[in-house]
């Protein structure tokens, strides 16, 4: 089944904010740290939905970069490569990220124009993070005042990676990233951990994947994902992006 319509159902009724987040912890938090973690951010039922939405999407792309350009892939055809192709494609990558910026994972991508959206219920969940409620609970904890919030669904799967990297592109506006666990039971060794890392080359800190819950950092903030590794028993499922101000940029 891919994108399942949705129709005549306002993302507020699908998704609800969990009523009894601590918000003012939370900002304390998020004020000292530049990151937090806000576990159960849905009222009961919500991630859940979405996971068995993502786990039954066909139309995956995988992304990857080959220095400052992004190759891409509809995740079927990789299906179609030889075993040999697959490891000449892996040694090339392997030995890229060993040199400089590199990464490879699958994403859903979900537009930035409302208006453009389809009625899937990934669609429903990217207007949900635009909703009155959810820029007023991301503008409480992070002090800040964006009116935008974009959105893609990611998945690592075993032998993806994203390396350092601090999320500051110019023109964009970005001032804190965001990632919506949809993992369950994640064992730390399986890799996929968000990274922190600090200016002597150590780990700041760092996240699990988790379901449910919603990890936001400021924006720069040095960070990587790193690789899942062969006891990885299912990809790392997650929505990620943003939080933006568009108001009186160009
Ligand atoms: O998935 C994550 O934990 C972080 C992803 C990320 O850093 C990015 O897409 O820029
Ligand atoms: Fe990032």
């Amino acid at each position: 089944m891919i994108a399942s319509p949705v129709a005549h159902d306002p993302a507020s009724e699908i998704f609800s904010l969990n009523p009894d987040l601590d918000v003012p912890a939370l900002a304390k938090a998020y004020a000292r740290d530049g990151r937090i973690e806000i576990r159960d951010l849905l009222s009961a039922g919500g991630a859940d939905r979405l996971r068995s939405h993502l786990l039954d999407r066909r139309d995956w792309t995988i992304v990857m970069n080959a220095g400052d350009r992004v190759w891409e892939m509809a995740e079927p055809a990789l299906a179609e490569l030889t075993g040999d192709q697959r490891r000449t494609l892996d040694d090339k990558l392997y030995r890229s990220a060993g040199r400089g910026f590199q990464y490879r994972f699958r994403t859903i991508r979900i537009d930035d124009d409302r208006a453009r959206r389809g009625g899937s219920l990934l669609d429903r969940f990217a207007d949900f993070m635009n909703g009155a409620a959810m820029l007023d609970l991301l503008n409480r904890v992070t002090d800040t005042d964006i009116d935008f919030v974009d959105a893609q669904a990611t998945r690592y799967e075993q032998g993806d990676f994203l390396t350092a990297h601090d999320d500051a592109v110019e023109g964009k506006h970005r001032h804190a990233a965001y990632v919506f666990g949809l993992s369950p039971d994640w064992r730390p060794e399986a890799g996929g951990l968000l990274l922190f890392h600090g200016d002597d080359g150590q780990i700041d800190g760092g996240f699990t994947p988790a379901f449910g819950a919603l990890r936001l950092f400021r924006v720069p903030t040095l960070h990587s994902v790193s690789f899942v590794s062969p006891i990885a028993s299912s990809g790392r499922l997650s929505i990620t992006g943003w939080l933006r101000r568009t108001a009186g940029q160009d």
